[in-house]
């Protein structure tokens, strides 16, 4: 994609809300929510679905109302009371939206035709945001006969030339294959940072979620459970269904005493150092956490499958019998399935929750 400079798009705005609530028949599916998106970041607002992710972008976008008003400001506007079409957003959804008829500069210079912008000048703009999202060639072609790819990089565009303050984006790529959906997520994050906009980016796909944002907002039943760095949400979760949620944790369940948990069964053990006081408790940790040993290990699983990822390879292991983990270790050596295998948790992966979620 052409990395043009973007020369008349204005700097997003900073949004802030106080206490932004929604109920809907009386359930609240939004609960009073604080938040603060510094002017140019993208956020992305993760979570499974009726976690209410699209309610608090429709609120943002002006597509509802919240429950008391004086919320939602941007650049210290307050903004609550300002309908869609002077909010000054731009909004990119799954299903394109575009219009079937026209063509791809058409569409994208669809917003400012209505907003009475001069033919030449909304040529050229036209022109500069086609060739910043790679479709120059494609601009006189029907929007119906271009790919699902190309298709969405026209909704972003046409959402681009409006100079919005902040852009709002539903699941842009859900309905695009895997490929397309990976390298997208990087084209438009590229995208984005090199506009400057603010942008509240929804999604459920944790993948997407951390190529993407600036920081993540991972909700949880209509609250917002941790919001941070893709990396501080990964590594320190904080709770553990943000841990299980964003990839993939295993979970360990024992008795702590003389600062080791210690499991046991037949052939296979536990025996993690952990530290602190005897407890009973629960220790998490991601699969590239386990480091192999040639001495047998903290821990000895036995193989129930193991999957060949190229660098790595996944094993499943029974540490106790019904308890398996998912471990990842290096695929130079090949483990039996029904063998055992011993192998370390780095200390600094180890993560526990003093309240559970
Ligand atoms: N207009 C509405 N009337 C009544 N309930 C609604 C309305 N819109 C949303 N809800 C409810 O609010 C909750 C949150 O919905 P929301 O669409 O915000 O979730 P989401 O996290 O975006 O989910 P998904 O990923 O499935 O889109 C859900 O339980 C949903 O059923």
């Amino acid at each position: 994609m052409t990395a043009t400079k973007p020369s008349a798009v204005r700097r997003g705005c900073a949004i802030t809300t106080r206490q932004l609530t929604k109920s809907f028949n009386g359930t609240t599916v939004l609960h009073p929510t604080d938040l603060t998106v510094p002017a140019g970041e993208i956020l992305v607002l993760l979570g499974p679905s009726g976690c209410g992710k699209t309610t608090l972008l429709r609120l943002l976008a002006g597509l509802e109302r919240s429950d008391r008003s004086d919320m939602i400001r941007f650049d210290g506007e307050d903004v609550s009371n300002v309908p869609i079409e002077k909010r000054n957003v731009g909004m990119v959804f799954q299903s394109y939206a575009l219009f079937p008829n026209m063509t791809v500069a058409e569409n994208v210079g669809y917003g400012l035709k209505v907003r009475r912008v001069a033919a030449a000048e909304r040529a050229a703009e036209t022109r500069r945001l086609l060739a910043l999202v790679g479709l120059d060639e494609y601009a006189d072609r029907r929007v119906t006969a271009i790919s699902g790819g190309q298709r969405q990089r026209t909704a972003l565009a046409r959402a681009l030339a409006i100079k919005p303050r902040v852009l709002l984006l539903d699941e842009p790529l859900a309905a695009l294959d895997a490929v397309l959906r990976e390298r997208l997520r990087v084209e438009i994050g590229l995208l984005l940072r090199e506009f400057g906009i603010t942008a509240i980016y929804v999604t459920h796909d944790q993948a997407e979620a951390m190529a993407i944002g600036d920081r993540i907002a991972v909700m949880q039943k209509g609250r917002i459970a941790q919001i941070d760095r893709p990396q501080a949400v990964y590594h320190r979760p904080a709770n553990a269904f943000v841990a299980e949620f964003v990839g993939t944790v295993n979970r360990l369940e024992g008795f702590v005493r003389d600062g080791v948990l210690a499991i046991g069964g037949q052939g296979v053990a536990a025996r993690l150092p952990v530290g602190g006081a005897d407890r009973q408790t629960t220790i998490w940790f991601r699969p590239e956490a386990a480091r192999p040993s040639d001495t047998g290990g903290a821990m000895t699983a036995r193989i129930a499958a193991s999957t060949f990822f190229g660098a790595t390879q996944r094993l499943v292991a029974e540490v106790t019998p019904g308890q398996k983990l998912q471990i990842d270790l290096p695929s130079n050596r090949s483990f039996e399935v029904g063998a055992l295998v011993g192998f370390d948790i780095d200390p600094e992966a180890l993560i526990e929750f003093t309240t559970e979620a």
